[in-house]
């Protein structure tokens, strides 16, 4: 009998392009969301677009909120539930970088409210997705969340960000590739169910970011417009999923890890690209792809070592070590590497 189901959950608006912060209101109203508007950022991205927002919403008659946060933690997320419960508010946005993106689309799937996203940064495949990060002790929770209704990028909103935010999102593309060899690892060792679909949206994204490296260049708009439809086709890759893993491998577990040992370390899509490097040595040796995964990189100008991560080497060896414990992922790095192999991964890379 056949028996198998999925639910794909999409965002119905996905807005891109130069100066579509401006049609907030507009990409809004079409989903019918009712009531108070909150609007969720962290400091610079509600100065950059969060006031611009807000100044939408009083203009066109809604009685807008706003809370910014400084942290993604489970405390900031709380602390927006309760913001949203204290104003009743109707539906959130949530404007800024990754962090303040997650925290934003898991307060509103507790709340049960519609969420829209508004990228301020390429920096990070979560804008679309339908996954919350956030780290809590010794672990790294990855929960399913409802994925935005809307997601509102500007391009121009986007070129103005630093330069290396739009470089980690390039990075966190890249690493899509030994993602998807980590899935397929994990589904032929551990009967981990896998998507073609998903899967091969994934790796094609990666390809045709690199193949658009010669176009990606800072200064130039058309390269956020590149990078976050990359982003977008990434976690519609993730939704198709239903989980993390066609982007998110052994190399995410490495630079959680990260996160971890040096809290105020490199970008998150800083840190997923290196350890890219590092985990395609390990699936293919020293005559595989690795170099192709490093070329890319340095192509966009994303770190490919530790120094240019600011993360010591010993750091990098502590977290490879001890990755495969952050969560219950199978990958490359099996029940984890022993130092040495560590160290030689590193080395060999040119990492360390
Ligand atoms: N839910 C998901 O599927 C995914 C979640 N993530 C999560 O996202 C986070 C990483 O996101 P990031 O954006 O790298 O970090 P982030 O949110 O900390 O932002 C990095 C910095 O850039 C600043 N910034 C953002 N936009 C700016 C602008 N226009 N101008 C000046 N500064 C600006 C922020 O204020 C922050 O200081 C991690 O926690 C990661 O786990 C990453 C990928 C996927
Ligand atoms: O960063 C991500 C994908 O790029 C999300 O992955 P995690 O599930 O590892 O947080
Ligand atoms: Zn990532």
């Amino acid at each position: 009998m056949f028996e198998k189901r999925t639910w794909i959950r999409l965002p119905r608006n996905v807005v891109v392009g130069h100066g579509v912060l401006g049609q907030t209101i507009e990409a809004v109203s079409e989903l019918h969301l009712t009531g108070r508007p909150l609007v969720v950022s962290s400091p610079t991205p509600h100065d950059v677009a969060g006031k611009r927002v807000v100044a939408q919403f009083e203009d066109e008659g809604y009685d807008p909120s706003e809370i910014v946060i400084e942290e993604a933690s489970f405390d900031a997320v709380q602390r927006v539930i309760d913001h949203a419960s204290d104003i009743d508010a109707g539906f959130l946005l949530g404007v800024g970088g990754g962090k303040a993106i997650d925290i934003t689309k898991m307060a509103a799937d507790d709340l049960g409210l519609g969420f829209v996203s508004v990228p301020t940064a390429a920096s990070h495949d979560g804008i679309v997705s339908g996954r919350g990060s956030v780290p809590e002790g010794d672990t790294r929770h990855s929960v399913a969340a409802e994925p935005p209704l809307a997601v509102i990028a500007d391009t121009e909103v986007l070129a103005e960000a630093p330069w290396r935010l739009t470089t980690a999102g390039c990075a966190d593309i890249i690493s899509n590739y030994t993602a998807v060899r980590d899935w397929q690892l994990a589904h032929r060792l551990k009967n981990v169910h896998y998507s073609e679909y998903a899967g091969a949206l994934s790796q094609m994204t990666a390809e045709m970011l690199v193949e658009s490296a010669d176009s990606i260049k800072q200064g130039l708009e058309e390269s956020s417009w590149i990078v976050v439809k990359a982003l977008v086709s990434s976690g519609v890759a993730m939704s198709i999923a239903g989980s993390s893993r066609p982007a998110s491998g052994a190399e995410h577990l490495f630079s959680h890890q990260l996160d971890r040992l040096v809290p105020d370390g490199a970008l998150h899509g800083h840190q997923v690209g290196v350890g890219s490097i590092m985990t395609e040595y390990l699936h293919s040796g020293q005559k595989g792809k690795w170099k192709d995964a490093r070329d890319a990189l340095a192509a966009i100008g994303a770190p490919t070592t530790a120094d240019e991560l600011g993360i010591d080497d010993e750091t990098v060896i502590e977290a490879l070590t001890t990755a495969h414990q952050i969560r219950d992922r199978y990958t490359v790095l099996g029940d984890g590497m022993s130092e040495e192999a560590a160290i030689e991964a590193a080395t060999v890379t040119g990492v360390i």
